[in-house]
């Protein structure tokens, strides 16, 4: 009979993965996963069923790493929630399983996996192309996201200056109360971001709030929010202008809206045709002005050497959590990935 599964609640996961830890591993394991060798990782766009009644979405997220004996899933669910909602917007559940024998060997807690993890890949992009003098960081969101990216940026990066805005200017208070550091909140977007040299954004907006006109040339984006294909936290004109990389390009086909709904500018496409009658009419076409905003790499295209970190540009990482790798030696209990 199989061992009973290994729980490890939310406390637990926070003690055990350290960002230390996470960024390599992640860096590691995304430069696999872009080269898309099923023998290695297998990684599907994960399953979202609306809950439509409720403003929420449950997704499901396997991932086979056949070399390293990992099997797992996150069974995540995600909410637009009421300003000031006591309730996370996000929560899940992380199940490993035996390779071979198919049963489950750990059930843990995901929303600290997925604060963590989320904030860590924002934070690998920001290594590779934040510009190479970045004074200010600006960070759009006051929650959970919020909260785990602050951590991992002032970690790795030093600031001169650290901004947040929030919608309602108390929830951005409240974020900074909490903090050890000096955070100036800020009343607008628009006052946010100017002059910001990296700026994430981790909001449960569904139409754009950072405009392209507002960032300074040169800045680097990590776009968390906005994963449904009809929410956006970015404008047009940044998503064009940007060099955009993802996390999974099939995930942001199907799931980003930051991408999918860019460039939707309609003009007419004129053309002559000779109808029954023999006369010559002009018939238009719809016709999109502006093609879509390009993918240009994966995350794991630049960390496994096939695609430039084109640095010198604004440049957007539209994030959308679609890798997730996990290892727990549950006997162990203290090598976490
Ligand atoms: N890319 C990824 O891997 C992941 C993305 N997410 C997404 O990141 C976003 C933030 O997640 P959490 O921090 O967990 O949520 P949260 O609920 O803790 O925080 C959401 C923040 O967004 C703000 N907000 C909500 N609606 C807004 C609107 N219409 N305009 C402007 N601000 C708005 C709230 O005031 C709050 O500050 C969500 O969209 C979530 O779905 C969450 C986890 C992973
Ligand atoms: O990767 C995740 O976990 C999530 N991604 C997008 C929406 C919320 C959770």
């Amino acid at each position: 009979m199989s061992e009973s599964p290994v729980l490890l609640n939310k406390h637990e996961v926070e003690r055990l993965l350290t960002y230390d830890d996470l960024i390599p591993r992640l860096e590691s394991v995304m430069g696999k996963f872009s080269k898309r060798d099923s023998s290695e990782i297998i990684q599907p766009v994960r399953s979202v069923v609306p809950i439509q009644q409720h403003s929420g979405f449950l997704g499901v997220m396997p991932a086979y790493l056949a070399a390293e004996g990992i099997l797992c899933t996150k069974i995540v669910t995600f909410y637009q929630r009421a300003e000031g909602s006591s309730l996370p917007s996000t929560q899940a559940t992380v199940l490993l399983f035996h390779p071979e024998h198919g049963h489950v060997t750990a059930i843990m807690d995901g929303e600290a996996i997925t604060a963590k993890r989320t904030a860590a890949v924002s934070a690998i992009s920001a290594k590779l192309f934040k510009p190479a003098l970045s004074e200010v960081l600006c960070i759009l969101g006051s929650g959970q996201q919020a909260r785990s990216h602050y951590d991992v940026f002032t970690k790795l990066f030093k600031f001169k200056e650290v901004r947040v805005w929030s919608r309602r200017k108390e929830m951005a208070q409240r974020f900074v109360n909490d903090l050890q550091d000096p955070v100036t909140v800020c009343s607008s977007v628009k006052e946010a971001v100017i002059g910001a040299d990296v700026i994430v954004t981790a909001t449960g907006a569904s139409q754009p709030i950072l405009f392209g006109e507002w960032v300074k040339p040169g800045a680097h984006i990590a776009a968390v929010g906005a994963c449904r294909p009809d929410w956006r936290e970015l404008d047009d004109v940044l998503m064009r202008e940007a060099v955009v990389y993802v996390d999974s390009r099939e995930g942001a086909t199907a799931e980003s809206g930051d991408i999918i709904l860019s460039g939707v500018c309609i003009t007419f496409h004129q053309y002559n045709i000779a109808d029954l009658s023999h006369h010559r009419h002009t018939y238009s076409t719809p016709k999109s002005l502006f093609s879509q905003a390009e993918v240009f790499a994966e995350l794991g295209e630049v960390l496994n050497g096939s695609f430039p970190a084109r640095r010198e540009k604004t440049t957007v990482f539209k994030s959308l959590g679609n890798l997730f790798f996990h290892s727990c030696d549950p006997k162990i209990k203290n090598k976490m990935f």
